[in-house]
């Protein structure tokens, strides 16, 4: 009886403290003017329940505070916006004080130059300079030849054997663009940088505890790992005659280029295209698979436009941008794998001082979550919205509407669009023209907070010659 006592005294006790912890973290938190919402516990905040219910923890709140609400998830106090209109004007006025909010770990790893850390004329400038060796000439000159000849070779080989496609595209994502960048991806140093940049991608995901082997202690070592190398790889190209028909050409070319920047900011671009490209080219080329393979008269007409180009040509002929414009429903896969999947579920923004958002008042400093997810899933703006269909992005102009936010908006809309489009495309010609591919089965996949196998996605691949 007496040790019944004891247990039941330490679990009030227990629930005393626990309300008094979330009634104290509500206080603190707790101004004139803030919308609805709840803070969770002290540090955590309601991160937990943000990662284990995933979409249903923004759905459960917006069911309970409206789409603008208050809450305390990955070590900020947050405010999520589910509003469309909202969210567009976020995204529209960096100006007004709506800078990027990315975590500390990702801002430490990328870089001080990286382009989600800087603003206003910097970031300006770092873009032009970035959009300069992106241009659509250059991406018909120079870098489209670049991912055909690259897409050829990674895609050989694969008949008759079980590939983990997550991995290929992982692997195909990071080394198509060391060779747009470097033109190295077969060098011996692209299997060093290729893992030490997985290291640096897993750090910007980690919390910032910089302890021996934590993922942020490895990136921050795989950021200088990566330095060293492009640092020899400047020196090297500085000392010798030899001219490069590459980004890091473009870049370095200081006489003819109006974007002139010093050596810490080359690499820093460099780190930044390589890691905003990596993660979206691959997930989307691998979920790109995984619907055509679950759905075959999709498949049946991806096909038909691949070889109807391929019989305009001779089988070593890349494929240029006449083809790529010619690919209207392997853009339109595209799309609509990244809408389904929700490869990117939303940007995150800060404030730079007090401001009046929506008729409520955010502090400085809080983070702003313009979560774009669930505008995937309106069955007002596509109809039947959980059906994989590629064809309603076919005849009307779904692209243009402002609702579009797959590669975000206003100032920072992504401005490796069309390069990445033109990367999956390249990689979806060779793919669905070679080979036939069936899952191997039971790998399972997570849609959040990112699209990812966590065991890999295993597909047994035959030549469509065969
Ligand atoms: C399917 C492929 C891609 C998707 C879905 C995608 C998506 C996005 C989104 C949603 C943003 C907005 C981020 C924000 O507002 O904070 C963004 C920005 C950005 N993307 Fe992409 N992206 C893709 C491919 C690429 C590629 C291949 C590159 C390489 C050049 C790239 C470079 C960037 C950069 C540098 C930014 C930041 C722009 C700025 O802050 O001004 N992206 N992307």
């Amino acid at each position: 009886m007496a040790l019944f006592m004891a247990i039941l005294g330490v679990l009030v006790l227990l629930l005393c403290l626990c309300s008094a912890l979330l009634k104290w973290n509500e206080v603190r938190f707790r101004r004139k003017g803030l919308p609805p919402g709840a803070m969770g516990w002290p540090v955590f905040g309601e991160t937990t329940e943000f990662l284990k219910q995933g979409p249903n923890f923004m759905k459960n709140k917006r069911a309970r505070y409206g789409s603008f609400f208050k809450s305390h998830i990955l070590g900020c106090p947050t405010i999520v916006s589910m509003d469309p209109e909202l969210n567009r004007f976020i995204l529209m006025n960096e100006a007004k004080g709506l800078v990027p909010g990315y975590p500390q770990s990702m801002l430490d790893i990328l870089g001080t130059r990286n382009i989600a850390a800087v603003h206003g004329s910097t970031h300006k400038y770092m873009r032009g300079a970035l959009l300069s060796i992106i241009s659509p000439t250059l991406i018909r000159d120079q870098l489209l030849p670049k991912i055909d000849e690259f897409m050829r070779t990674h895609l050989m080989d694969w008949d008759n054997k079980v590939i983990n496609i997550q991995e290929k595209t992982k692997e195909m994502a990071f080394l198509s663009s060391l060779k747009q960048i470097a033109g190295m991806e077969s060098s011996s140093i692209a299997q060093p940088f290729m893992t030490e940049f997985f290291k640096l991608v897993l750090g910007t995901l980690s919390l910032p505890i910089n302890l021996p082997r934590t993922n942020y202690r490895g990136g921050l070592q795989a950021r200088k790992s990566i330095i060293s190398i492009l640092s020899r790889l400047l020196e090297e190209r500085k000392a010798s005659q030899d001219v490069h028909v590459d980004m890091l050409g473009c870049l370095m070319k200081k006489d003819e280029n109006r974007y002139k920047l010093n050596d810490e900011e080359i690499i820093d671009l460099v780190i930044t295209i390589m890691y905003s490209g990596y993660e979206t080219v691959s997930t989307t080329s691998m979920m790109a698979v995984k619907y055509l393979h679950d759905h075959p008269k999709v498949l049946e007409e991806i096909r038909k436009e691949h070889f109807a180009i391929r019989e305009r040509k001779k089988p070593e002929d890349p494929i240029d941008c006449n083809d790529l414009k010619s690919m209207r429903f392997t853009r339109a896969v595209i799309f609509e794998t990244s809408r389904l999947a929700t490869i990117v579920n939303g940007v995150l923004r800060k404030t730079t001082h007090d401001m009046e958002l929506n008729g409520y008042l955010i502090p400085k400093g809080w983070r702003i979550y313009v979560y774009t997810r669930e505008i995937n899933y309106d069955p007002f703006l596509y109809h039947d919205p959980l059906t994989f269909n590629p064809w309603r992005w076919l005849g009307n102009s779904l692209e243009s509407q402002s609702h579009f936010l797959i590669f975000g908006g206003g100032t920072r809309q992504c401005p490796g669009k069309e390069l990445g489009i033109a990367e999956i495309s390249t990689f979806l010609h060779y793919f669905v023209t070679r080979y036939r591919w069936e899952e191997v089965g039971g790998d399972k996949l997570m849609k959040f907070p990112r699209v990812v196998a966590p065991n890999g996605l295993h597909i047994r691949v035959s030549s469509f010659s065969n």
